[in-house]
């Protein structure tokens, strides 16, 4: 449950909005000591600050001190700073010093609550953000923690400094196209033009106009000079998607282009020099179809000097998650949307799903999850996924009652341990027990590192 801290010294007020954020775990302060006692202890995402605060109730300057504490301590904390009727002035300074919005008193529960959860959003939004700049390794967008993404970036990473003729392979949707403009984007020739180009999805009739062009009157219909796709490359890369789809007569031509560096237009007459960075990509296995005469042998060892393999999803460990949460941001703007996350049984699905389509697949079932959810998490259901009997024996449920006590039990004392900075007679406090009952406690669960803390 989201933690919000409420900091005023009115019970009254106290009550009024405890009773408003039922949703929330709500913790209470009544001044700027206790109000830092707190937040270090339950590092809420939300305080609502009444400015107001003892030893001088009337004015702001307590509640000012104690806003720029929580800013300087938890930066990344939504402060909403709550006035007397007519101080306009304070709250305007409370937000230059850093607070997230204010508001002025009276309460009015319904409109408190709505600011509040935006700034519960906004926090939940840039902590994702936060975490996910964290694991994004250094090549650009490609996004990934996993080892096998990792090595495939650290290449693509060398590789980018130099021209050398780069062949990417991967499973359909794996990001072949993402690491072709990554290494674009990180070469020197990162102002010049990224072309790219689908041999697979282009008859093949018109693959070789495609990427050569034309003179006028080359043939019926080319009314005037025309580029093709590597001149508009030129000073830049072609990526070449699919290039194990290239009819093999167009293979020739394509190699004299790799090795001399000119190419001549269709129906021209005339040399074109062209200084472009080529990288090939292809699900398919080039080596095999050399060997079986469907592919050229030298095209092939001209257009992989050097070779990346793109991990599929199922080889990605918990990337999965990482690409997910990256995409719900990126379409929860998209589709106007606001989806908080995924449930464990939707994790656990995703994580075990054959991702046959890859990237995409998965692209494609969030996109119609976000849309259709009917709740604020996204749930296997949400995904189409299912919950196999093997994710369920993963995660044991434990039904028997008195270990489902003792398993919540001893997890609350070393939470509350651990929020009382290891200090027993504050745990104590916190678990509402004495302390010759959390000692007794602690020797029932054998919680072995508390005892040390208690016997020191
Ligand atoms: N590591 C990544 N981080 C972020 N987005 C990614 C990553 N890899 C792929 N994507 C996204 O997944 C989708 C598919 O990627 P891409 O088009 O690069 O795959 P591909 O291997 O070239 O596919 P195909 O073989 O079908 O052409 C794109 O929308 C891309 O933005």
């Amino acid at each position: 449950m989201d933690k919000l801290l409420v900091v005023d010294d009115d019970l009254g007020i106290q009550k009024q909005l405890k009773w408003s954020f039922s949703g929330y775990e709500v913790v209470f302060a009544e001044d700027r000591e206790s109000a830092i006692a707190q937040l270090r202890r339950h590092e809420p995402k939300v305080v609502t600050l009444d400015l107001g605060l003892p030893p001088d109730p009337a004015n702001a300057s307590e509640g000012l001190k104690t806003l720029e504490e929580i800013i300087s301590l938890a930066p990344q904390t939504k402060v909403i700073v709550v006035t007397g009727n007519n101080d306009r002035d304070n709250a305007l300074k409370a937000v230059s010093l850093g607070a997230y919005d204010f508001y002025q008193k009276p309460i009015d529960s319904d409109t408190i609550k709505v600011i509040v959860q935006r700034a519960m959003n906004l926090f939940n939004l840039e902590e994702e953000n936060r975490q996910l700049a964290v694991s994004t390794p250094a090549l650009g967008k490609i996004i990934g923690n996993s080892e096998a993404i990792q090595k495939a970036s650290r290449m693509a990473e060398k590789i980018a400094r130099t021209d050398i003729s780069t062949l990417l392979l991967g499973e359909s949707g794996t990001g072949k196209e993402v690491f072709a403009r990554s290494i674009h984007d990180h070469s020197s020739r990162r102002n010049k033009p990224f072309i790219a180009i689908n041999c697979a999805s282009i008859p093949e009739n018109l693959l070789e106009s495609e990427l050569f062009g034309y003179e006028r009157g080359a043939f019926t219909g080319a009314n005037k000079t025309t580029k093709g796709k590597i001149e508009c490359a030129q000073g830049g890369t072609l990526f070449l998607d699919e290039i194990g789809d290239m009819p093999i007569g167009l293979q020739a031509k394509m190699l004299r282009f790799l090795q001399e560096r000119v190419i001549e237009r269709i129906g021209g007459r005339q040399e074109i020099p062209v200084d472009i960075r080529v990288i090939c990509a292809t699900h398919r296995n080039l080596s095999d179809m050399a060997s079986q005469e469907l592919f050229r042998e030298d095209l092939f060892f001209r257009v992989s000097e050097i070779v990346i393999n793109i991990p599929p999803l199922r080889d990605r460990d918990n990337d999965i998650i990482l690409l997910a949460r990256s995409f719900l941001t990126d379409y929860n703007k998209e589709y106007n949307q606001n989806i908080k996350g995924f449930t464990e049984d939707a994790i656990q699905a995703m994580l075990h799903h054959p991702w046959k389509g890859n990237i995409r697949e998965l692209q494609n079932k969030l996109k119609s999850a976000i849309i259709l959810a009917e709740g604020s998490m996204i749930t296997p259901d949400d995904l189409g996924l299912f919950v196999t009997e093997e994710m369920q024996q993963r995660k044991p449920t434990k039904l028997n009652l008195r270990e489902v006590r003792e398993e919540a039990e001893s997890a609350a004392i070393r939470r509350a341990w651990h929020l009382a900075e290891h200090n027993l007679s504050k745990t104590a406090e916190l678990l509402g027990v004495t302390r010759p009952t959390l000692y007794s406690l602690i020797d029932k669960y054998q919680l072995q590192d508390l005892k040390a803390s208690h016997d020191a």
